[in-house]
């Protein structure tokens, strides 16, 4: 694997990007400021986006003394594929706002290291472009649509591209009340496009509040994960799952696996943070399905945290565009092998050989009050 590019001569190693935090500090300082509070902002007081960060942030876990574990093994099965990592990338709009790689960038970064990618409705390259850069497993994401045709036609260009499952988001009849892009009045810009939607779905897709009011279906329910599966022969998985009842209601409907998120603290501000929603599903879907995890996931220890909790696998959002931003696809491979290399070393000094032997006891319950995060 090649090093990035982002260090000049001499420049020492240790101004090497090594954490997350690094990477959106970089991305930070080359993004426009709106684009930055695009990506890095939330809806309302963006409580719940600090939640995310800060309930892993209070975590701790339970080191294990002479652990002997030589090499862990990290790879888990997640419907049926292996990964090599219990990491993947959840579905962020326009990749391109950050990097001209975009998402093949993304998805030659993800496939480098054998981790899936899951492309946005909302992706600024076409799905099919992007499944020809990808070499791992591809999900894509769907949004429902008035226009039911664009939904299903989404639908069926991922199955006959390749893509191994859908994931369908479930927290938003429209995008949450994003204070910064209302003051910035935030625009995409005109190059970048909505490149799976055809003119007439994607007209005003340049202002996502005002086109997410418009164009996508509210009276859409449950019954549309049969309509999915139906139309593109892929299971279904059910993104923005935070309670039981809503895990009882998508299993119901007949998905084949849940994310527990809460869109990055974009949608309805004051909903728990992930992490705290997670043992809730667990114990309700009693593994009757995989159920992942996204938001505020910035570390390896993070992920371990995840999985004792009963997460399968991870999905990192805002990571992947602070390191595409920060030196394109290969600001991601390394992003990936960072959290990688750092679940690696957590398994190993808490005493963990495999991804399932991770349980609930190696972690203290987090307790409020949680640490203060400043979003920028
Ligand atoms: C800039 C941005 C764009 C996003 N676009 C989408 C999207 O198109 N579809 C979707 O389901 N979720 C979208 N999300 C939510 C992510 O899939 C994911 O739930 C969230 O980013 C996870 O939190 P994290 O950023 O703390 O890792 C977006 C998030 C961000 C930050
Ligand atoms: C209408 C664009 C939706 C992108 C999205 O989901 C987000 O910004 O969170």
């Amino acid at each position: 694997m090649t090093a990035p590019a982002l260090r000049p001569p001499g420049v020492p190693a240790a101004a090497q990007p090594l954490t997350v935090a690094d990477f959106a500090a970089l991305a930070r300082e080359r993004l426009p400021a709106d684009v930055w509070d695009f990506i890095a902002g939330g809806a309302g007081r963006e409580r719940t986006l600090a939640a995310n960060e800060a309930v892993f942030e209070a975590a701790r876990l339970r080191p294990r003394a002479l652990p002997g574990i030589e090499e862990p093994g990290t790879s888990v099965e997640v419907l049926g594929s292996r990964w090599p990592a219990p990491l993947g990338i959840a579905p962020v709009a326009y990749h391109e706002l950050v990097h001209p790689d975009g998402e093949s960038g993304t998805a030659r970064a993800a496939g480098d290291l054998g981790l899936p990618l899951v492309v946005s409705t909302f992706s600024s390259r076409r799905l099919e472009e992007v499944a020809a850069a990808a070499t791992a497993p591809l999900w894509l994401q769907v949004y429902c649509f008035r226009d039911t045709a664009t939904t299903l036609d989404l639908a069926r260009r991922a199955r006959a591209s390749g893509y191994q499952a859908l994931v369908l988001t479930t927290d938003t009849p429209f995008t949450g009340r994003r204070l910064r892009d209302l003051r910035n009045d935030f625009r995409i810009p005109g190059h970048i496009a909505a490149a799976n939607l055809s003119e007439t779905a994607a007209a005003g897709a340049a202002t996502p509040g005002a086109h997410s009011r418009h164009a996508f279906d509210r009276s859409t329910g449950w019954s549309v994960v049969a309509r999915l599966r139906a139309e593109s022969g892929l299971p279904v998985l059910a993104k923005g799952v935070l309670t039981a009842r809503d895990a009882e209601a998508a299993l119901a409907a007949g998905v084949a696996g849940i994310v527990v998120s809460n869109h990055g603290g974009r949608q309805l501000d004051g909903a728990p943070a992930t992490l705290e929603a997670l043992p809730e599903v667990v114990a309700a879907v009693r593994g009757r399905c995989p159920v992942l995890l996204d938001g505020g996931v910035r570390t390896g220890a993070d992920v371990l945290v995840a999985l004792a909790l009963g997460a399968r696998a991870v999905l990192v959002g805002r990571p992947a565009l602070y390191a595409l931003a920060a030196d394109g696809a290969a600001g991601v491979r390394r992003m990936l092998s960072l959290l990688t290399e750092e679940f690696a070393e957590t398994m190993v000094l808490t005493g963990h050989a495999t991804p399932d032997a991770i349980g609930p006891d190696t972690v203290l319950p987090p307790v409020p009050p949680y640490p203060a995060r400043s979003h920028g």
